[in-house]
């Protein structure tokens, strides 16, 4: 199973977006993470698919669509048309989860599920036939910057062992305060996909610095 780091772009300029995602991928990334609000599901707001549609054709790397909204049916194929090629839903906000999920897939996607701090894994047991990835959620989601709750371990642990006895290769992704100070505990409950924000933009020149130390360290605390 390989570590990922996944950077969201929230603490990006978003001013010089496509400077922003190339900077991304020179640092050795595996992906970049497109924090979707709509001011709804969270109190917040951030980008449309146009706007990713317009960085696609600037990098080779993959793209996923974190989804905080409130109908994630809506929309739906304009993420993966933007070039989303992992769609994440949450499973507080899908009413029929399971259908989106298959939806995703039908469509040619990757699809995955992600869960709040205050939802339980067993939100995911049924519809992990049919996903790619679960996130677990180590804030409350709608901003970045915020810390990380080591309380999520037990959860991390207990997606791993479900996942684990599906016998696919489904990520397990945390998203969320990651940091050198809290990825090993993350990793040791058993996340092999991190998402990063803050953490990646604290010093612009030493991206690919801080990428290459957060694989060493959710390496070195592997179970
Ligand atoms: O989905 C979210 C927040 O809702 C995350 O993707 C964060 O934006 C990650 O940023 P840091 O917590 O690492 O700053
Ligand atoms: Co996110």
């Amino acid at each position: 199973m390989t570590t990922r780091i996944v950077p969201s772009v929230l603490p990006a300029d978003f001013s010089r977006l496509g400077e922003e995602v190339r900077l991304l991928e020179k640092a050795g990334v595996d992906r970049i993470q497109w924090d979707v609000m709509d001011g709804r599901f969270v109190p917040n707001l951030t980008m449309g698919p146009d706007v990713i549609a317009s960085v696609r054709p600037l990098v080779t790397l993959p793209f996923e669509a974190h989804l905080m909204v409130a109908d994630p049916d809506r929309l739906l194929p304009r993420w993966l048309d933007a070039g989303c090629g992992m769609v994440i839903v949450h499973a507080e906000a899908a009413g029929h989860l399971h259908r989106t999920l298959g939806d995703i897939r039908e469509r040619g996607g990757s699809a995955g599920v992600a869960l709040n701090p205050a939802t339980p894994a067993s939100a995911v047991e049924h519809v992990l036939d049919l996903v790619d990835l679960v996130l677990v959620m180590t804030v409350n989601p709608g901003f970045g910057g915020q810390r990380y709750l080591p309380s999520m371990a037990a959860k991390i642990r207990r997606v791993r062992e479900l996942v684990d006895a599906t016998g696919r290769d489904i990520e397990v992704e945390v998203d969320g305060g990651i940091s050198p100070d809290t990825i090993g505990s993350a990793s040791a409950a058993g996340a092999r996909t991190f998402c990063a924000g803050s953490a990646l933009f604290a010093d612009r020149d030493a991206i690919g610095e801080r990428v290459a130390e957060l694989r060493r360290l959710a390496a070195e605390a592997r179970r």
